[in-house]
């Protein structure tokens, strides 16, 4: 595949792709399929994967207790270990090996590598070696683009003095959206979007969002989620969304799933 949506240094429309742990298993041709029509329409996508399952896997084998403290893992030094060693050494190259096998070119990013993604301590006492994001380098990422590869992101971030730190995959591909400048950030999961009450909604704002955390009907692991999008709309990004890996979720230049929008007016 040549340079892929590679339209020049100024015009390059950039897409960034969340896979979630939920659905990494079950990725099948309606994903890859959604991701063809993407780059044929002339977006260059940016994958961030997550893991948690395959992490909650390991770390059983390894009889390391699973902790989670307002959805982020309790990360101790044995434990990030076994992350790096999942999400980089496992998970990031099985999804580079099935892109490669529907005829992408996936480049694999541990987000340490080259410093792309700096990040710093969230609260060393409580949560271990978790991080936040402080700075993405895009130089790596935009040279893999620029040279028609898709990166293939791991949530791992490194700090000043060169420590690893377990980023939740949600936070580090708003992060990454944001220093990009994406047109958009998807995150790819095991539900249709945003479900009320059953029903798949197709747009949701801010204060709907608040109201939904606030009344438990947005809960778990689509907090970061929503949490993520709605700070990658506030800084920029067109928009945001809560997509598929089992449905096509972009067909015909439409994209299926919930849109999220930092603001009512956007949909007026
Ligand atoms: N309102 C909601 N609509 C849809 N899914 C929701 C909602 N609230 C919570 N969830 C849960 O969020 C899950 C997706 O989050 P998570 O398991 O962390 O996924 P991933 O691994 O893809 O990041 C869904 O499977 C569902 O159980
Ligand atoms: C700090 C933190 O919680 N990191 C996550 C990183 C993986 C992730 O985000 O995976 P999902 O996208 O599948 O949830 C974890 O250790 O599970």
């Amino acid at each position: 595949m040549q340079a892929i949506g590679h339209k020049g240094a100024d015009q390059l429309e950039t897409v960034v792709i969340k896979c979630g742990g939920s659905v990494l298993e079950d990725l099948n041709d309606n994903f890859f399929n959604s991701l063809k029509e993407l780059i044929e329409d002339g977006f260059c996508p940016v994958i961030v994967h997550g893991g948690g399952p395959a992490i909650n896997s390991m770390l059983e084998l390894y009889k390391i207790e699973t902790k989670f403290n307002d959805g982020l893992r309790v990360t101790c030094e044995k434990t990030m270990e076994i992350v790096e060693m999942v999400l980089s050494g496992q998970t990031n190259r099985q999804l580079c090996s099935m892109l490669t096998m529907h005829d992408f070119n996936a480049l694999g990013i541990n987000g340490s590598d080259g410093r792309c993604l700096q990040a710093d301590f969230i609260d060393k006492e409580g949560l271990g070696f978790v991080g936040t994001i402080t700075h993405v380098n895009t130089d790596l990422i935009m040279m893999a683009i620029h040279n028609g590869y898709i990166p293939v992101i791991t949530p791992i971030g490194i700090t000043e003095d060169g420590s690893k730190l377990n980023i939740n995959g949600d936070y580090a591909a708003a992060s990454i959206a944001k220093a990009i400048k994406a047109e958009r950030c998807a995150f790819v999961t095991n539900v249709d979007g945003i479900l009320i009450n059953g029903e798949l909604v197709s747009e949701m704002t801010d204060s709907q969002i608040e109201s939904c955390i606030t009344d438990g009907s947005i809960y778990g692991g689509m907090v970061p989620k929503v949490k993520s999008a709605l700070s990658a709309t506030k800084a920029g990004v067109d928009t945001a969304m809560i997509i598929s890996g089992k449905k096509q979720f972009y067909k015909n230049n439409c994209w299926h799933g919930t849109a999220i929008a930092a603001q009512e007016e956007v949909y007026k």
